[in-house]
């Protein structure tokens, strides 16, 4: 992802890039950050500390990394867009607290479509929380060999939605053996992996008679990382507070 923040913000106009930021330990510090991202250089070493001013910061890179993501802003007073997915619920906690003192925009999906589908699926849950003989929901989620969390981000913000509106109290992540009967107020969490898939989700309403599948699925990973760009841009200069993709797109 951040190849593609890299290659995508140099070639928006409304973006000035100002650092590149990896771990300490990543082999490649001190490389210009557009030779690696395939788009030549663009004056921008790769470094592990941000020492220059900044209007904000976006963070896709592991849990471990977030946290310090999450001090710098603090500790610059910047904007932060949180990208990165498998949080603890400590680090949940603490961009609560750190939204007390800078902007946060905070979402498991950056893309356009997963925050629209988010919306149509909250109408469908909405819809079908008192339906006769009950709606069994079920979340599959495809991604890349690559991803280190299951089930995906967006899966869970996909999962949170329908049990706000239709208040299950069980989830079952994968089955396996003779589980009995489904559950009329259980939500399945399915995570599928393979190849180089850029992310795709399912959302499955089923009823006696019918099915409903809401399915959203990216061609490649640049949704996000333009998503995580105009989140920046509108991020800067807001006052505290947790905001969330439906705000920077207007949903
Ligand atoms: N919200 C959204 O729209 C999206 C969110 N994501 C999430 O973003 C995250 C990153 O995804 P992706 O780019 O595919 O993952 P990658 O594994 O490709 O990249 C992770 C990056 O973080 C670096 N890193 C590793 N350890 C640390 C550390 N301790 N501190 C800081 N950086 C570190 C890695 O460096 P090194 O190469 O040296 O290991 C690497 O550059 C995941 O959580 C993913 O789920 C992904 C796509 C969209
Ligand atoms: O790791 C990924 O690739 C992605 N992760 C995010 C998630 O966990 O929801 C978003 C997107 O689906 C791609």
């Amino acid at each position: 992802m951040g190849q593609r923040l890299i290659a995508l913000g140099h070639q928006n106009p409304g973006i000035n890039l100002v650092a590149a930021l990896e771990h300490d330990g990543q082999p490649k510090l001190g490389e210009d950050a557009g030779a690696i991202a395939g788009v030549g250089p663009i004056g921008l070493p790769l470094t592990s500390k941000l020492d220059v001013e900044a209007d904000a910061l976006i963070d896709f890179s592991v849990p471990a990394g977030a946290d310090r993501a999450i001090q710098t802003c603090v500790d610059s007073n910047i904007a932060l867009v949180m990208a990165t997915t498998g949080l603890t619920d400590a680090q949940k906690a603490l961009l609560h607290e750190a939204a007390q003192k800078i902007a946060i925009v905070w979402a498991p999906s950056m893309s356009l479509a997963v925050n629209l589908t988010m919306k149509l699926t909250e109408i469908a849950a909405a819809a079908l929380k008192d339906y006769p003989g009950g709606a069994d929901v079920e979340i599959i989620e495809r991604h890349h060999r690559f991803k280190e969390d299951s089930p995906s981000g967006t899966a869970l913000k996909f999962g949170e939605i329908v049990q706000s509106q239709m208040g299950q109290t069980k989830e079952a992540h994968g089955r396996e053996g003779r589980p009995g009967e489904r559950p009329r107020d259980e939500i399945g969490y399915h995570a599928v992996r393979v190849g180089d898939n850029p992310g795709e989700h399912t959302i499955i309403f089923g009823l006696l008679g019918e099915t409903i599948e809401l399915k959203v699925g990216a061609s490649n990973r640049d949704c996000y990382a333009n998503g995580a760009l105009k989140a920046a841009q509108y991020a800067a200069g807001k006052p505290p507070g947790l905001y969330t993709m439906a705000d920077v797109l207007g949903l």
